[in-house]
């Protein structure tokens, strides 16, 4: 664990950058950093590894003052990532990678393996090793600099806006390659960001600065979601927070009805049988995918004319998806029902809007009911 405790830095100009922060990192864990521009995000980070030292307080890891043992010693156990990559620009992206193991002693040909090894764990081709940064695309650079800060696989891994850069596809590339990589290998993240949405979705934990570099806020993101601590907490979370909470409630328990769904070929005894269960049917093709809804009426046998079925939206698939996801197809369906799929885009149900309401419903005060078990404890 990382322990910061207490810790301000004020610069020589006066300046201060942190003030008093207080905060437990956990091991094997996202923690991201996340504040306005100016509030001491990579000030923080900085004095983690000894670039920038506090000028009151301490950072303990794992119990130990950092302070205790040489700094190079500190920093090989933190790899770092910054904004741009920070790639050396006169060396092939292999030797970027192996560039730590390299320092570390490690043969040429080691190192080499080492790098190439990751080139694949960071989602890139190895045909690219040859190549110069500026050869590649800003996302490729930030995978290679995420490779690089992984080489010598230290336990902690600091981030400084690493896919701040890069457009937003890109960037949810980035994320979700990150998120994909930490379950794989579990590291002691710190991330810095200014972007709320990021920081929801990668943190296990998120500390919220405000400018002046005080803690308004540290908690789990659905926490923040639906307890923000005061308004400059609320604010910064912006618009939506009701609908971006519903991501950390699953989907799986929603009653799905199966009654409504019928095949292209179905006959007009089974069309007549379906037909009370809903204001829609549910048209599928041979194999159990949706193709679209239909009033039962407009349905005649053996002619179900798939062109004039309205379109179904977007499915969810309940036990992977969220409440967000199945309120979400719902709301883009022109009948207001969500469609449920497996794995392989077979239908496995329907939901009404309401039913997902009641859901959230339920949702709600489980939560609440938890927090308050929590309070008495
Ligand atoms: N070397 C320095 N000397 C004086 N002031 C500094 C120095 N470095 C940073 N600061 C100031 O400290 C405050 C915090 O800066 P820091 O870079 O930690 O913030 P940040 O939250 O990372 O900001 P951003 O999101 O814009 O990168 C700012 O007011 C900044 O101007």
């Amino acid at each position: 664990m990382i322990r910061i405790d207490a810790v301000t830095k004020r610069y020589p100009d006066g300046t201060v950058a942190v003030d008093r922060l207080s905060l437990e990192i956990p091991d094997r864990a996202i923690t991201v950093l996340v504040g306005p521009s100016g509030c001491g995000k990579t000030t923080t980070l900085r004095m983690i590894n000894r670039m920038v030292e506090p000028s009151e307080g301490s950072i303990l890891l794992d119990g130990r003052d950092i302070r205790q043992q040489p700094v190079n010693t500190l920093r090989r156990s933190m790899g770092y990532v910054i904004q741009n990559a920070g790639l050396f620009q006169h060396r092939t992206i292999l030797d970027n990678i192996a560039t730590v193991p390299r320092l570390l002693g490690w043969s040429k040909q080691k190192a080499r393996a080492r790098a190439a090894e990751l080139m694949e764990r960071v989602g890139l081709d190895t045909v690219l090793a040859k190549r110069y940064p500026y050869q590649l695309s800003g996302g490729q650079q930030q995978r290679v600099g995420v490779a690089r800060a992984l080489a010598a696989d230290p336990p902690v891994l600091l981030m400084d806006e690493p896919f701040s850069a890069v457009d937003p596809v890109v960037r949810k590339g980035l994320q979700d390659e990150l998120l994909r990589i930490q379950d794989e290998l579990g590291k002691t993240i710190v991330f810095v960001t200014h972007d709320i949405d990021e920081a929801i979705k990668l943190g296990t934990k998120v500390a919220v600065l405000r400018t002046g570099g005080r803690l308004a806020q540290f908690a789990p993101p659905a926490e923040l979601l639906s307890a923000p601590a005061d308004s400059f907490v609320e604010d910064f979370l912006g618009a939506d927070r009701g609908i971006r909470r519903l991501s950390f409630f699953p989907s799986a328990e929603l009653e799905l009805q199966t009654a409504p769904i019928v095949a292209v070929d179905a006959d007009a005894a089974r069309l007549a049988s379906r037909a009370p269960a809903a204001p829609f049917l549910l048209v599928t093709d041979l194999d159990g995918r949706p193709l679209g809804w239909s009033e039962p009426d407009r349905l005649t046998a053996g002619a179900i004319d798939p062109g004039r079925l309205l379109d179904f939206g977007r499915p969810f698939v309940p036990g992977t998806d969220s409440l967000r996801t199945a309120l979400d197809g719902a709301v883009l369906s022109p009948t207001g029902w969500a469609v449920a799929v497996d794995g392989e885009g077979r239908a496995v149900g329907v939901v009404s809007q309401q039913v997902i309401g009641e859901a959230i419903r339920a949702a709600h005060s489980r939560v609440a009911e938890q927090a308050d078990a929590e309070a008495g404890r």
